[in-house]
């Protein structure tokens, strides 16, 4: 029987001829094969490019080339994102329906005429019975010496109670269930973003045992064990490729739509799918410990930071509570009627003021992570908001961070070769960006290293190692003063190089220049932040002034450099002592200390490393500097949804407190009334959620 394979084919940045290569690509992997079926992504091309370059035929051509048949193109699968959305305007309407049922039953004297007809104690019993669950709260609470959002509404229906009107506490307590109803889907829909990633999570994995593969749970997986990937499926664990090639698509972990091309020693992430090609992965880390499961981790700790602004809504309670309290007095002073004042106590709900600011930040927070964005709780979107300050670090982070060196100049008679050959083995064991370069110069040259008998990394500075009985130094100019006046040193230091002086025996020998390039979306990017407002832009360097100057003069910013690691720090605090709010951007791993004092530390390009995933605030997924501006947008308009929410219901809540207080406002309709704010803020927030899924 012929075998039917599913290929998946992301067009996203490819040109038909690219597509038809992958296809050809893909197919000759799979021996065996007698049909296959291919999937164009139609989604992601109507989403991303013209759907009119893409030669849907080319590609036909190339795959029934090979003897194989194409059905024909599914439909674009239809976006459930917009499930809720209907919903809430569904939820809008029905509220505005009940709203005017109540105003309506009210003006025609309904519920008078109920309350009379039905005797007080069998409808007291409704009110008991259907009130229970919140009327315990309130008083486990009370208890506690604490108020819930529905403390006031109960001492309403309590009031209504009181002087006969069982209809009218009958009516606020039915909205009090329903408003906890709103409260607990508006919470649902924000962790639904959350939900969406983690259905992304492969549950099996095709593991390599004593030579069979047997189909395990994802959690049994150890990492060291040979797990095999094919095309279309999704990668169930972190590793290192060790056979194969593929086309990944990472949007998973990075957002980034476009996928990368894997094969051997290449790193691939869990939870990203392998669309064309088969591959064979010793995985490193899996479940929790994998990118994707620590990232998902990360944005439901966020969630649960709910409780730091659950502490602001308390806050905000006890200054307006009294308020209430006063305005309730007055209102019963002045008009003597306890339904005016039952109407100002069930209107004033605070239920809504306290699901204003998390219900947005968890859906902005759900929404970033899907786009490589991983924020690790409210509090930095607040930050990054009011944020003026941007420090950046250079190598790595403006840079590519994977320099190059460029001129070898001997001092005295030691040639050039054997510099190189000294510094690349005081190198030997440094993880600097700068010991990769001079290691990969000398093996360009294909010279053998020798091994350093004693090697003492200085931080910020250097390196210093024994080998072949010399005292080989290798760092900044600034590690050897009395070397600053070399004219060769001067000269080179003119044309904006990195430097590294290799001093042997206390004796400058040479001199090695490195070049590194700046990422190419950085300019864009540090525009739009401009035009965002953010002016003081400054670059923090440990390499040498001139370096930089080149560079911040490139990009219009200002700088500082020959810094130490605890240089930037003590920035970071000058700044925040001035009243600044400071956002670093580092590449984590030894900007570490300066991404935590900072208010926002970013992380540059956190898949995979673990330094950047704890020690920043802030992770970008992926190496884009457009992300920056990005979260910067996004963290403003949060807390313009935010404020909106706050504004929207204070006003609405200011206007149901007059009418109430003046008695122009029944407690039937009070309480019908105060659960529309909860219904705005869901409506609004949801374009957060919304906001995130435009891929
Ligand atoms: N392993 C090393 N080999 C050679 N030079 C080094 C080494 N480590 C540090 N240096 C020297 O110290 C300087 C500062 O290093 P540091 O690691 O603090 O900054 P950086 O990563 O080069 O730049 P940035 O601060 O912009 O990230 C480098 O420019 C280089 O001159
Ligand atoms: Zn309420």
């Amino acid at each position: 029987m012929a075998k039917t394979v599913r290929l998946e084919v992301p067009i996203k940045g490819m040109d038909c001829a690219q597509c038809a290569h992958h296809v050809e690509k893909a197919i000759a992997q799979l021996p065996g094969v007698a049909a296959v079926e291919v999937f164009l992504a139609a989604e992601k091309a109507v989403v991303h490019g013209d759907p009119q370059q893409l030669d849907l035929a080319a590609i036909r051509q190339a795959v029934e080339g090979a003897g194989y048949s194409v059905p024909e193109m599914p439909e674009a699968p239809t976006s459930r994102e917009r499930v809720p959305r209907h919903f809430t305007l569904l939820l809008a309407a029905v509220f505005a329906l009940v709203l005017l049922v109540v105003v309506a039953g009210e003006w025609l004297g309904l519920f008078e005429k109920l309350n009379v007809a039905v005797p007080f104690p069998l409808g007291l019993a409704l009110v008991l019975v259907g009130g229970y669950p919140v009327f315990r709260n309130v008083l486990r609470a009370a208890l506690r010496r604490q108020v819930t959002s529905h403390t006031l509404m109960t001492l309403g229906a309590v009031a209504a109670l009181a002087v006969g009107e069982w209809v009218a506490a009958a009516i606020v307590v039915l909205f009090m269930r329903v408003g906890d109803f709103v409260e607990r889907f508006t919470g649902e829909s924000a962790r639904r973003a959350v939900r969406d990633l983690t259905l992304l999570a492969p549950q099996t994995a095709r593991v390599e045992r004593s030579g069979a593969e047997v189909e395990v749970p994802v959690g049994e997986v150890k990492p060291g064990e040979t797990v095999i990937v094919r095309p279309g499926e999704r990668i169930p664990v972190d590793g290192e490729v060790v056979a194969g090639h593929a086309t990944v698509d990472q949007a998973a972990i990075t957002g980034e739509a476009m996928p990368v091309e894997v094969g051997p020693g290449s790193q691939v992430f869990a939870a990203t799918v392998a669309t064309l090609g088969s591959l064979r992965i010793r995985a490193t880390r899996v479940g929790e410990d994998s990118t994707f499961g620590r990232v998902i981790k990360l944005v439901e700790e966020a969630e649960a930071h709910r409780a730091e602004v659950q502490r602001l809504a308390d806050k905000f309670s006890s200054y307006y509570l009294p308020v209430v309290a006063g305005v309730t007095a007055v209102t019963w002073l002045l008009s003597r009627n306890p339904l005016a004042a039952a109407a100002v106590l069930v209107v004033a709900c605070s239920c809504s003021f306290a699901l204003a600011t998390p219900v947005a930040m968890l859906a902005s927070i759900g929404a970033a992570a899907r786009r490589g964005l991983l924020i690790k709780g409210g509090k930095y979107l607040e930050e990054l908001a009011r944020a003026d300050v941007l420090l950046v670090d250079k190598t790595g982070t403006l840079t590519l961070g994977r320099p190059q060196i460029t001129d070898v100049v001997p001092l005295n008679n030691l040639p050039a070769a054997e510099i190189l050959r000294l510094a690349a083995s005081a190198e030997r064991y440094s993880e600097h960006p700068l010991a990769e370069a001079v290691r990969a110069a000398a093996a360009a040259q294909g010279l053998s290293l020798l091994e350093p008998q004693t090697f003492t990394p200085i931080p910020g500075l250097g390196v210093q190692a024994q080998v072949n009985g010399h005292q080989v130094v290798v760092g900044s100019p600034r590690l050897a003063p009395e070397a600053q006046n070399l004219p060769a040193l001067q000269q080179l230091q003119a044309s904006g190089k990195t430097l590294l002086l290799v001093v042997v025996d206390g004796q400058a020998v040479g001199i090695l220049a490195a070049a590194d390039t700046l990422r190419p979306e950085v300019p864009q990017a540090l525009a739009q932040l401009k035009a965002l407002g953010i002016e003081q832009v400054e670059l923090l360097t440990g390499d040498n002034p001139q370096t930089a100057a080149r560079l911040a003069e490139e990009l219009g910013v200002r700088f500082r450099a020959n810094l130490l690691p605890e240089d930037k720090i003590r920035i970071v605090k000058e700044y925040q002592r001035q009243g600044h709010r400071v956002v670093m951007i580092g590449d984590g791993v030894n900007d570490a200390p300066a991404l935590a004092q900072a208010n926002v530390g970013i992380a540059m390009g956190a898949a995979g490393t673990d330094v950047a995933l704890e020690a920043a605030h802030l992770a970008l997924m992926r190496e884009d500097w457009t992300l920056v501006p990005e979260a910067f947008r996004l963290a403003r308009h949060t807390m313009g949804v935010v404020l909106g929410n706050l504004l929207f219901t204070a006003l609405y809540n200011l206007a149901g407190l007059s009418l109430a207080a003046l008695g122009l406002l029944p407690p039937t309709v009070a309480a019908a009334a105060q659960s529309l704010p909860d219904l705005g803020i869901l409506g609004n927030s949801a374009r957060l959620l919304q906001a995130g899924k435009s891929r």
